[in-house]
C-alpha cells in the first residue's frame, strides 16, 4: 500500500530549487543537506541564507507572494527559465513555517512585474512599501468609515510635477514630511478626502497633494471599468518613470501601475 508520502512525493521530484518563504532558523536548518539550491524569500535574511530575496510586502495572496519570489530569484540568477522549483509557504497563520508546498515551473510568463515594481523603480523599495501600507490602511478604514479613494504617484517627482497642475494650495509646500513618518498616515487620510493625486519623491518626501495629472493617455490600456483616477495613474507611469498606487473608492482595491501597465492588485480587506 502506498503511503501518502509516496503518493505526494512527486511534488518535489526532480526540482531544481527549493524556495523557503519566511522560514524560521530551525526550519531552514532542516534543509542544510538537501541536494537542491535553497532560496530564502523573506522580509529579512534572519537565517543567513546565501541565496536571499527580500520580500518588501507581506503578500497575503500566495500567488502574488510566489510570483514575487520567482521573479526575484530569476533576477538574482538563483533560478532560470525552465527550472522547476518547490515553494514552502504559510497560508494560514504567521507563527508557522509552512503549511503548503507549491510546485512551480519557472518561465517568463511567471514574470508579472511585481518584483520589478519594488526593486527596479526610481523610488526606493522602502518608500514604495510605505506607500502601499498607507493605501492599504486607508482602504481598510476609509475616511470616518466611508470608502475613500486615493492616488499616489511615487518617484520621478520633478517630471510628474511638470505633467500636472495644482487643484488647490499644496499643504506640503514647505514641509519636510516623508511617507513612513508617524504623522503621515493621519495627514494623508485627512487630505485624501479631496481631489487629485499625491506626488512622492524617490526618497519618500511628500512633494504635493491635490495634483491634477495631465499625462498623455494615448496607447494606455487599463482594464475596462476603471475610471479617470486609474487612467491618470496608469498613464503618468508611461509618461514618466514614476509608479502609481491607486486606492479605488468604488471597489476598495489597491492597484499598482508601472510603465502604463497594471502590475498588482491587492484587496486591503485581506491584509
Ligand atoms: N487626471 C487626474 N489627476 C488626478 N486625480 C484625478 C484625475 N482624474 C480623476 N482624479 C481623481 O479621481 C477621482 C475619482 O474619479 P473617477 O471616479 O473617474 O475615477 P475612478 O478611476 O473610477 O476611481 P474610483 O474607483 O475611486 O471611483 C476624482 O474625484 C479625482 O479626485
Ligand atoms: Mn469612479
Amino acid at each position: 500500500m502506498a503511503t501518502l508520502r509516496d503518493s505526494l512525493g512527486d511534488l518535489v521530484d526532480d526540482v531544481d530549487g527549493l524556495f523557503l518563504f519566511a522560514p524560521s532558523a530551525a526550519f531552514y536548518e532542516r534543509f542544510a543537506d538537501v541536494d537542491v539550491d535553497l532560496v530564502v524569500i523573506a522580509d529579512e535574511n534572519g537565517v543567513g541564507a546565501d541565496a536571499f530575496v527580500e520580500l518588501p510586502l507581506d503578500f497575503d495572496n500566495v500567488r502574488d507572494r510566489i510570483k514575487f519570489g520567482v521573479e526575484g530569484a530569476m533576477e538574482n540568477d538563483f533560478a532560470a527559465e525552465g527550472d522547476t522549483v518547490a515553494c514552502t509557504v504559510a497560508m494560514f497563520g504567521d507563527d508557522i513555517d509552512a503549511d503548503s508546498l507549491v510546485r512551480v515551473r519557472v518561465d517568463e510568463s511567471m514574470r508579472s512585474g511585481i518584483y520589478d515594481l519594488f526593486t527596479d523603480s526610481r523610488a526606493e523599495p522602502g518608500v514604495i512599501r510605505d506607500v502601499f501600507e498607507v493605501a492599504i490602511d486607508l482602504g481598510k478604514k476609509g475616511q470616518k468609515g466611508k470608502p475613500v479613494g486615493a492616488l499616489f504617484v511615487v518617484g520621478d517627482a520633478g517630471k510628474v510635477m511638470n505633467k500636472s497642475r495644482p487643484l488647490s494650495y499644496n499643504p506640503f509646500e514647505k514641509s519636510h514630511v516623508h511617507v513612513g513618518d508617524p504623522i503621515v498616515n493621519v495627514m494623508l487620510k485627512e487630505f485624501s478626502r479631496l481631489d487629485g493625486a499625491f506626488v512622492v519623491s524617490d526618497s519618500g518626501k511628500i512633494v504635493s497633494a491635490y495634483r491634477y495629472l495631465e499625462p498623455s493617455a494615448e496607447g494606455v490600456d487599463i482594464p475596462k471599468g476603471l475610471g479617470a483616477r486609474h487612467m491618470a495613474g496608469g498613464a503618468i507611469t508611461r509618461d514618466t518613470n514614476a509608479i502609481a498606487i491607486v486606492l479605488s473608492e468604488s471597489d476598495g482595491m489597491v492597484r499598482a501601475f508601472k510603465g502604463g501597465d497594471l502590475i498588482l492588485e491587492i484587496d486591503p480587506e485581506e491584509y
